[in-house]
This record gives structure tokens, C-alpha cells and sequence, in this order.
């Protein structure tokens, strides 16, 4: 019998998605037919209290030997955490993963992985420094879905060639000015939150297509900004991905919720895909076959995906399966990927006069 690698997570912070993660890695993983690893939570921690640590760890259901922190600082020292998820609002995520990398810790990280690239870039040269896996916790892209969808159309091609994607994530939210998506010292907007997601499509997609031999593209931006609190409230995008000759154009909003049917088409010369909601969450795409003049033959193909959970534990089984095999990075979610992506989204806001306080864009001077 072959063995099963056991995966031994540390959750920083314990807020909504801290929740959905950690009861996701507590699925038993041969609900999704693993087998080769699985995973426990052996800490978690609050900075408000280690009271509110170990009634996080009750409620998602962890082992009573797991340990409830009121430090971030406590749970990196742990000897038994092998990874950290990091959980805080994305104003955090750069110093929380410089705290857990420091302490020589693995780190999965929630999107968007820091507020600006030069963050990311800084992430990356400490985790290759220390030799320690680091990962944006950029879910779909482990999505069964996306893999099918992927050797659909990069293996057998079956929208010749794809020219066009039009991606959005937009979703209506209450205009409060204390939400971490309208607060600006929490890095708030919809481009780090949702735009994240209408880049990823374009990234599985358009940057993936073999023929654009991984070059970023060229990206022009336009940014409405909500008078509430500053931060922008409308982010849309034209990406031009050079080798293929192919556009992409993404958009997102925290206003008006995106089409239920069409939150991403991908448009070939034989057929389109079409992604209905969520872009953040999908369960399904529909092929819509095309004549010799591109119209639509009426002739589609409806594939659903059953997610037995919330979907997040892919990404840990991949993470998992990294640190069993020694690889510091994971090329389904590559970390010169993570970097395109913060790029295009600093050209973006840059270009239109958006920057978050100073404190949130700085670096640490070793960076
Ligand atoms: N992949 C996905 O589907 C999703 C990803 N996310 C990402 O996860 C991150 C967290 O989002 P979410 O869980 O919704 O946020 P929440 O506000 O629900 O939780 C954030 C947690 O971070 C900790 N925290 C530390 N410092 C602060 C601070 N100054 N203000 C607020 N919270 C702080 C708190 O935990 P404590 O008190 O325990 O320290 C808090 O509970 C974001 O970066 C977001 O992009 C969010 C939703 C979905
Ligand atoms: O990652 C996310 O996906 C779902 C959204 O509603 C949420 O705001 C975002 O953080």
C-alpha cells in the first residue's frame, strides 16, 4: 500500500474565507477521489485573541490537539505546522507571508497575493532564499473544470484558434465604507478582489495557449472610482496578447453583478465557450459550435462539474503534494504568473492615478 503524505496546516487569521478553506481541507479527500494525500489542521490564530483562535478551530471541526493562537507571531513558531495559509485582507498578506516565510514556514496565500508586484517579487526572493514553497491560493485554477476546459482547447483544439476572451467578475455589494472592499487601508476595490478573477480567465486562456510562449501582454485600463471612499468601483481592461494575435478584454465592478449566463465567453474560429456565473466558482461551461461564416450552428455541448465542498481543497491537495515532493512552487499556479498578474493590475491603476496609502505599496528595504 502505497503511503499517504499528511499535509499539516497552520490558518492565520480566522475570517470568513479562513472558514470555508479550513473546513474544505477537513473534507475526507476520497470524496474527490484522493488518495495520495491528506490534510489536518494542527493550529490556527486570531490577532484579536486565542479565545477566538481555539472557537474558530471548534467550529470548522478541527482535532481537539490543535493549537488556537493570539499571535500571528505564535502560530509561525509552531515546530508542527508545515504551512501557513494566509487569511488577512490583502493590505496584510505581504507582511503576514514575510512573517511565516522568516520563520521558515511554507505559505499558501489568499489573492491577490500582495497589493503591488514589487511585493510579490520581494515574497518570491525570500521563499527562494529560504528554500520554501510559496503559492497564490488562486483556487479555480485547480478547478477540474478549468483542467478539462484547458485540454479542450489547447489539446484537442476544438475552438481552432481562440481569438478573443471577454472575462467579467462583477457582484453587487452594499456600499459600506467599513467592508474591506471599500476600505482603502485594507487595499479595497474590485480590481485586487474581483478584477483577480476576470485576470485569471485570461490568463488560463489566452496566456496559456502554447502559442503565446508565455509573454505578457500589453494591457491598457480604464478606472471609475467610487466617490465613497476613493477606491475603484469599475476596473476594465483591453489585454493584447502579441504571439497569438488574440484580445482579451476583463472587467469587474463591485456595483452590478455579472451576466448569470456569460461571465466568460471564449470566442475560437470553430466554436465559443461560454462560462456562466460564478467566475469564482464555476460548475459548468457550455461549447457553442460555429458554421464557416461564425455564426452560431445552434448545435452546444453542456458539461457540469460536481464540487463536493466548497472547491477549495484542490489548491491544498496540490500545495500537499509540493511539499511531499520537495518543489518550492507549483506550475498550475506559477509564481511568474502571480507576477504578470500584480504587473497588469499596477500598470492598470498607476496609469489612472490609483495608488493605495503609502504604507500598503511600500517594501521593506531588503527587498
Ligand atoms: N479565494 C476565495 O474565494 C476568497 C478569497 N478571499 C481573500 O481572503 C482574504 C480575506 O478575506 P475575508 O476572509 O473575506 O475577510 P474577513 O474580513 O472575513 O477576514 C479577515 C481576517 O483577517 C484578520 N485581520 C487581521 N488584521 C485585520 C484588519 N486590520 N482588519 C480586518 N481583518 C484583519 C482577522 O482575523 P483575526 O482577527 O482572526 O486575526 C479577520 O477575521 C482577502 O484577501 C480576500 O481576497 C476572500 C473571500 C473569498
Ligand atoms: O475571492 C473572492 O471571491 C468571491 C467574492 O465574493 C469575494 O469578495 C472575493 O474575495
Amino acid at each position: 500500500m502505497t503511503s499517504v503524505y499528511e499535509c499539516k496546516w497552520g490558518i492565520l487569521a480566522t475570517g470568513g474565507i479562513a472558514e470555508t478553506f479550513s473546513k474544505d481541507l477537513l473534507i475526507d479527500p476520497s470524496t474527490r477521489s484522493v488518495s495520495d494525500v491528506k490534510h489536518t489542521i494542527v493550529a490556527a490564530a486570531s490577532s484579536s485573541s486565542s479565545s477566538r483562535a481555539t472557537e474558530f478551530l471548534k467550529k470548522v471541526g478541527a482535532d481537539s490537539s490543535a493549537k488556537g493562537y493570539g499571535s500571528y507571531e505564535e502560530l509561525v513558531a509552531d515546530p508542527n505546522v508545515s504551512i501557513i495559509y494566509v487569511a488577512t485582507p490583502h493590505s496584510h498578506h505581504y507582511e503576514n507571508t514575510l512573517l511565516a516565510l522568516e520563520a521558515g514556514k511554507h505559505v499558501c496565500c489568499e489573492k491577490p497575493f500582495t497589493i503591488n508586484a514589487a511585493q510579490t517579487k520581494h515574497l518570491i526572493k525570500v521563499a527562494r532564499e529560504k528554500k520554501l514553497f510559496l503559492m497564490e491560493a488562486v483556487w479555480i485554477r485547480f478547478f477540474p473544470l478549468v483542467l478539462e476546459l484547458q485540454r479542450l482547447i489547447f489539446e484537442e483544439k476544438i475552438l481552432g484558434n481562440v481569438r478573443r476572451v471577454f472575462s467579467d467578475f462583477g457582484n453587487q455589494f452594499a456600499p459600506d465604507p467599513k467592508h474591506r472592499l471599500y476600505n482603502p487601508d485594507l487595499g479595497g476595490g474590485a480590481l485586487l478582489d474581483l478584477g483577480i478573477y476576470a485576470l485569471t480567465w485570461q490568463m488560463i486562456t489566452l496566456f496559456a495557449d502554447p502559442k503565446n510562449n508565455k509573454t505578457a501582454p500589453s494591457v491598457v485600463g480604464s478606472i471609475v472610482k467610487t466617490p465613497l471612499t476613493n477606491v475603484d468601483e469599475f476596473t476594465t481592461m483591453i489585454l493584447n496578447f502579441g504571439p497569438t494575435l488574440a484580445q482579451g478584454i476583463a472587467s469587474t465592478n463591485m456595483t452590478i453583478r455579472c451576466s448569470d449566463k456569460y461571465c466568460v465567453l471564449i470566442q475560437g474560429d470553430k466554436a465559443d465557450i461560454s462560462v456562466p456565473w460564478a467566475p469564482y466558482r464555476p460548475t459548468s461551461f457550455t461549447i457553442h459550435e460555429k458554421d464557416s461564416e461564425g455564426v452560431y450552428t445552434g448545435k452546444e455541448d453542456k458539461k457540469d462539474f460536481d464540487i463536493p465542498g466548497h472547491g477549495m481543497f484542490w489548491e491544498a491537495d496540490a500545495c500537499a503534494r509540493a511539499l511531499r515532493d520537495g518543489k518550492l512552487e507549483e506550475e498550475r499556479c506559477s509564481l511568474a504568473e502571480s507576477t504578470i498578474t500584480m504587473e497588469i493590475m499596477d500598470k492598470v491603476r498607476y496609469s489612472n492615478d490609483f495608488r493605495y496609502p503609502e504604507k500598503l505599496e511600500a517594501t521593506r528595504s531588503d527587498a
